[in-house]
């Protein structure tokens, strides 16, 4: 199932549960704006080299629309839809005050030169910028960007709107980002796991954890995981997998993975087929990569007990009833993978903060006051308030509704869309 079809499926599901109206369903179904422009920029040998990027914008009843921007080759049309629609309730289950959005751009980013990469952020933030905004729509990265490409894009969106640090999330901290974001979603899988196996009598120490995907996500993921006991028995990324049934020595992976940016080569464990990863034997997986990855072609082989769902919609429906029956219990991208967009939250209200305190800082474009500026133990701990809040919160909506954790994500999401929906009159 494709994942737009997937993500709406769950949402009717949840709509049904909530006893939404038909009309209130059907708008909150479809998205706010859906934009797709042609990027085209000339290559460092001069010709040029043309792409497709796209922002979709699917709700902004509780807040400015917020979500990721993504550079992968197979970024479509209707995967951007439906991890915008994701983001609408993942701010809402995270309860913080956003709506949803969702970019990308269908290229291959190690196939570009950093300053190839900076045309096309510049190129693309040239044609969405007067659709994006501090109160409208505040990117941040995801899959293939990083805090560099936000740092171009608020430099961009700055030439046509003044000095606006508060445009994008996920930006390096000498420009404003938080401190702790760069690892608040690893950060965030690690409290939510601790919340799910803290429920079930068990804790992080002595589970052994397969990760799939070492990027952002994955890898700190795997650093704070082995931090607290946990075992990595096997990891893996584009370039391959390795495994290693007494674990994984984590800080020698990630320096392997920095110096050869990959896990292939890496000697402290066995290389294994990286197709194979899902299903090796394991407690708990965490797919931390693509989307549509565990479907009904390797459910049925899936060994772990719990699955912690670090990517976006990495679990086909299909492969959500396969799963159930054999007792594995998942939870959903829309609450386990939150922290990151906590964090940018975070972020946000510490740039309107040093604003505020400072406004000459708008017109001299530079951050020297960082006075309202958090250290990194304070995010951390307000982190974790809001992932064991939203784990409650979740677990309530499971008894209130008598569903699983995909359906109690996806109820409280939903139905604080609604209320707000309803609230503003927005209801058709
Ligand atoms: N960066 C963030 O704050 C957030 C990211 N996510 C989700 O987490 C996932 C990972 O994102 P990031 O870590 O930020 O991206 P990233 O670009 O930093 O890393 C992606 C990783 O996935 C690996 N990968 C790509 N294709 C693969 C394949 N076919 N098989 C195995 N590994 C593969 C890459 O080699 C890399 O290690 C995505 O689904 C993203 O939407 C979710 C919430 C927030
Ligand atoms: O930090 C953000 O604003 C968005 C992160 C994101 O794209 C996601 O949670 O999937």
């Amino acid at each position: 199932m494709n994942a737009l079809a997937a993500t709406n499926r769950n949402f009717k599901l949840a709509a049904r549960l909530l006893g939404l109206d038909s009309k209130l369903e059907k708008s909150l179904l479809i998205p706010f704006r859906e934009i797709k422009v042609e990027c085209t920029i000339p290559k460092d040998d001069g010709t040029l080299a043309s792409f497709v990027g796209f922002r979709v914008q699917h709700d902004n009843a509780r807040g400015p629309m917020k979500g990721g921007i993504r550079y992968h080759p197979e970024v479509d049309p209707d995967e951007v839809n439906a991890l915008a629609q994701l983001m609408t309730w993942k701010t809402a289950v995270a309860n913080i005050p956003y709506g949803g959005a969702k970019g990308g751009i269908g290229c291959d980013p190690g196939e570009l030169s950093i300053s190839e990469l900076e045309r096309l952020t510049r190129v693309f933030t040239q044609k969405i910028h007067d659709l994006i905004g501090v109160h409208t729509d505040v990117p941040a990265p995801d899959m293939g960007t990083n805090p560099q490409t936000m740092a171009w894009i608020l430099d961009e969106y700055s030439k046509f709107h003044g000095y606006s640090p508060a445009v994008v999330t996920g930006k390096p901290t000498d420009l404003g980002g938080s401190l702790g974001r760069d690892a608040a979603t690893g950060r965030g899988v690690l409290f939510a796991t601790e919340a799910l196996l803290h429920e079930h009598g068990k804790s992080i120490a002595g589970q052994r954890f397969v990760i799939q995907g070492f990027g952002n996500v994955g890898s700190w993921a795997a650093q704070l995981i082995s931090e607290n006991g946990g075992k990595v028995v096997a990891a893996s990324d584009i370039t391959g997998a390795v495994k290693n049934s007494k674990g994984l020595d984590i800080p020698s992976l990630l320096k392997h993975v920095k110096e050869n940016r990959g896990v292939k080569g890496f000697h402290g464990g066995d290389p294994i087929d990286p197709s194979s990863i899902l299903v090796e034997d394991c407690d708990i997986l965490i797919p931390a990569a693509l989307g549509g990855v565990i479907n009904r072609e390797n459910a049925n082989d899936i060994k772990a007990k719990f699955i912690i769902e670090a990517a976006n919609h990495p679990t086909d429906p299909e492969a959500d009833e396969i799963l159930a029956k054999k007792g594995v219990v998942i939870l959903p991208d829309i609450f386990a993978n939150s922290g990151g967009v906590t964090v940018s939250y975070f972020e946000w209200v510490q740039v309107f903060m040093y604003i505020s305190a400072n406004p000459f800082l708008l017109q001299s474009n530079l951050i020297t006051f960082k006075g309202f500026m958090w250290d990194e133990e304070k995010v951390n701990h307000e982190l974790k308030t809001y992932m064991t809040k939203g784990f409650k919160d979740v677990k309530a909506m499971c008894k209130t509704h008598n569903c699983d954790l995909r359906m109690g994500a996806f109820t409280l999401g939903v139905n604080r869309v609604a209320r707000a929906t309803v609230l503003r009159g927005w209801e058709a």
